[in-house]
């Protein structure tokens, strides 16, 4: 029997071994790795994985759209990936001028109080409720190109809002709860109606923050108490290599490129495969450090009701020069089931829950630390 075990536990390891040299192969900084293999949606079905998936146009308006600051969703282009059930890619549906919105809403508005940031265990409020004011005007110098020292900004890692999960305990409390923004909160409901699920709630959100050399390890999200709901993922700024595997932490994954825009749904089936972004990748030397999706132009004023509001010019130099050498990546989840409460909970607060699972959203080390102290 200690045999049996012990071929289980290597062929776990050997498994294990596939995601993590992936992750370490697309993390590796010298000599850098080459991204032949990693799928680029942009450029259509030229992978035998991917497939053409057709969204439920009808079921958001054009207007509806229109106030959320995306195209029409019959415009949108949808893949799945072969094998995947469930995972649907929606490449930049953004109407142009409507990225910026919610670049600036994560840089000046999301990591506010109510909300709360991997700095509030390193200072008092009064300082991190200024990241914006304390960072603008080293920010607009960078954007003009000058070396600037990392300004407070920058050591920014994550936000979390709604039910704000706890990193430690890898659960969601109703004892910790805030209002979860409104205008975010339309834009996950039109995707979610689009792909099908029309009563999905945002209840929670993790803003992750990244630089040219950040990563996030291999996990999946577990702790949230309904997955038959969605995970939608949100990404701007610079692009990144995003590894999707399987069930289980030892099946082999799968690379493809996160550009700005770009718009992630792990529902059904993929609601909980493991995955992990091994590596932002920085504009060349050659480009526009911008990708031209967030380069400035002239918009039409957005309708009376949008949710996405006009970025003053001032506001966008600070948020260009954050996101030339950065990228933000915003996931909403509902967590509880319709009408649920959280076991427990008799109203009164407190009764955090804890998952399934012994592992919960299981984070590697590295993350882990730069949870709270990696600054
Ligand atoms: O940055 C990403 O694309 C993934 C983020 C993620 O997996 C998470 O927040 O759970
Ligand atoms: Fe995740």
């Amino acid at each position: 029997q200690t045999r049996m075990i012990k071929m289980a536990a290597s062929m776990v390891e050997h498994g294990e071994d596939a995601f993590r040299k992936l992750f370490k192969f697309y993390k590796r900084r010298s000599p850098p790795p080459d991204f032949i293999d990693v799928i680029d949606f942009t450029k259509g079905v030229t992978n035998g994985k991917v497939l053409r998936t057709e969204l439920s146009a009808t079921s958001v308006s054009d207007t509806a759209a229109r106030c959320a600051g995306l195209h029409p969703v019959h415009h949108w282009k949808a893949f799945g990936l072969e094998g995947h059930p469930g995972f649907i890619f929606i490449t930049n549906p953004f109407l142009p001028g409507s990225q910026q919105h919610w670049v600036k809403q994560c840089l000046k508005v999301y990591p506010q109080k109510p909300n709360i940031c991997n700095l509030d265990m390193h200072m008092p409020t009064s300082e991190t409720q200024n990241l914006w004011e304390q960072s603008k005007d080293q920010l607009r110098r960078k954007r003009a190109g000058k070396r600037e020292p990392k300004s407070l900004l920058e050591k920014l890692r994550w936000v979390t809002l709604g039910y704000h999960y706890n990193w430690d305990t890898k659960t969601y409390s109703p004892a910790h709860h805030t209002p979860f923004p409104s205008d975010l909160h339309t834009l996950a409901a039109r995707v979610a109606t689009a792909c099908g699920f029309p009563s999905f709630s945002s209840e929670a959100g993790i803003l992750n923050y990244y630089h040219l050399d950040s990563s996030l390890g291999i996990h999946v999200d577990e702790s949230e108490l309904d997955h038959s709901q969605p995970l939608l993922s949100f990404s701007f700024g610079q692009s990144a290599v995003f590894l999707l595997g399987g069930m289980r932490r030892e099946d082999p994954a799968t690379a493809m490129f996160m550009h700005s825009g770009d718009i992630m749904v792990m529902s059904g089936p993929s609601r909980l495969r493991y995955h992990a972004v091994p590596r932002i990748v920085a504009a060349s030397p050659a480009e526009d450090p911008l990708p031209p999706c967030l380069l400035p132009r002239l918009q039409p004023d957005p309708p009376e009701d949008s949710a996405v509001g006009p970025v003053s010019r001032e506001d966008w130099e600070v948020c260009a020069g954050y996101i030339r050498s950065s990228r933000v990546n915003v996931t909403v989840r509902q967590v509880l089931e319709a009408g649920g409460v959280f076991p427990g909970d008799r109203g009164g607060g407190g009764g955090a829950v804890t998952s399934g699972g012994a592992s919960g959203r299981e984070r590697d080390l590295k993350r882990k630390k730069s949870h709270y102290g990696d600054f």
